[in-house]
């Protein structure tokens, strides 16, 4: 946060968690306003000069009837994306920590659907992540006709890769090994190839057998994370179309396993893991004026004109 700037603005409490070392910010916007331009959320995500996250989780009120709250997730580039699988089991945990809600089950409204999140007494939390898309319109990816694989020029190389959106846009290809796969170079080449016109995450699948595999993801507006959620159910359902992976498979990331399961098209990807809160915090943001607020209004949560 530029010096210049630093102390002028309002205090924001927040918890920093992570899922299998995929790490979060995570906001109450309902009990404090929040209102963050796309600068001040790079700054933030920043590991030196700011709180340093992968991705900015933010609870909000529910914006759907049959639904408890709406759940926003800002990439450390400051986009905001439609789903965070790691994200989502943070936020259950977060929000019944937090007294937010004594419930167990619990339904989140994202920027793509409504996800169920369920808190179990093992501390493990599962969600159920939707029915994968795998019409390519709709991922989007460019593509004149739907394909379980699908041939990629990326810098004059063929690359092979399955596309699937778990509301949010996945590329995966499948290697010989995953410490030796080309995650740097082929990541970011193919996270902006012109084929994903939203970008996506690129996933690189090792399999193990039919019942697992290990997983590294170079994601979507963060780079390489420690794992991904979303990702590992994208690739789960990949090995799947592939004929590689059964319906229940344990997938290893760098930061721990997950189990992933689907039981084929049209079924929705399940996904069970841990959820960590390691500290809460405050901080104050750079002087970004806030409106006086009226007496009766509600908090205000509504994004700022340029960013969140
Ligand atoms: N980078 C992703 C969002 C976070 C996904 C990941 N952290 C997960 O656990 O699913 C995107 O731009 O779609």
């Amino acid at each position: 946060m530029s010096q210049q700037k630093r102390g002028q603005g309002p205090i924001m409490r927040f918890t920093k968690m992570h899922g299998l070392g995929n790490d979060f910010m995570v906001v109450d916007a309902i009990s404090q306003p929040f209102r963050l331009s796309t600068d001040t959320i790079r700054e933030l995500a920043d590991r030196h000069f700011g709180v340093g996250f992968d991705q900015l989780l933010v609870v909000e009120p529910p914006g759907l009837p049959d639904v408890d709250f709406r759940y926003r997730i800002f990439n450390a580039d400051g986009s905001e994306v439609e789903q965070c699988g790691n994200g989502a089991r943070c936020f259950a945990r977060f929000v019944r920590d937090q007294r937010l809600t004594n419930k167990r089950v619990i339904r989140v409204q994202t920027a793509k659907g409504v996800i169920e999140l369920k808190i179990g007494r093992d501390g493990l939390v599962a969600v159920n992540m939707g029915v994968p898309e795998l019409n390519p319109p709709a991922i989007p990816f460019a593509a004149d006709r739907r394909k379980n694989v699908y041939t990629v020029d990326v810098n004059d190389q063929m690359a092979e890769l399955s596309a699937i959106s778990m509301g949010n846009p996945h590329g995966v290809l499948v290697v010989e090994n995953v410490d030796t796969a080309p995650v740097e170079t082929l990541g970011p080449l193919l996270e902006r190839h012109p084929r994903f016109p939203a970008r996506a995450n690129i996933g690189f699948l090792q399999v193990i057998d039919r019942r697992h595999a290990r997983l590294r993801v170079f994601e979507r507006g963060s780079g390489e994370t420690l794992a991904c959620g979303s990702g590992a159910c994208a690739a789960v359902v990949a090995g799947c179309l592939r004929g590689l992976l059964d319906a229940r498979v344990e997938v290893e990331l760098r930061g721990g396993r997950l189990l992933i399961e689907w039981q084929g098209e049209g079924a929705p990807v399940m996904m069970e893991g841990p959820a960590t809160t390691v500290f809460e915090g405050q901080l104050r943001l750079p002087g970004e004026s806030q409106p006086r607020r009226r007496r009766s209004a509600r908090p205000n949560t509504r994004p700022h004109k340029n960013g969140a």
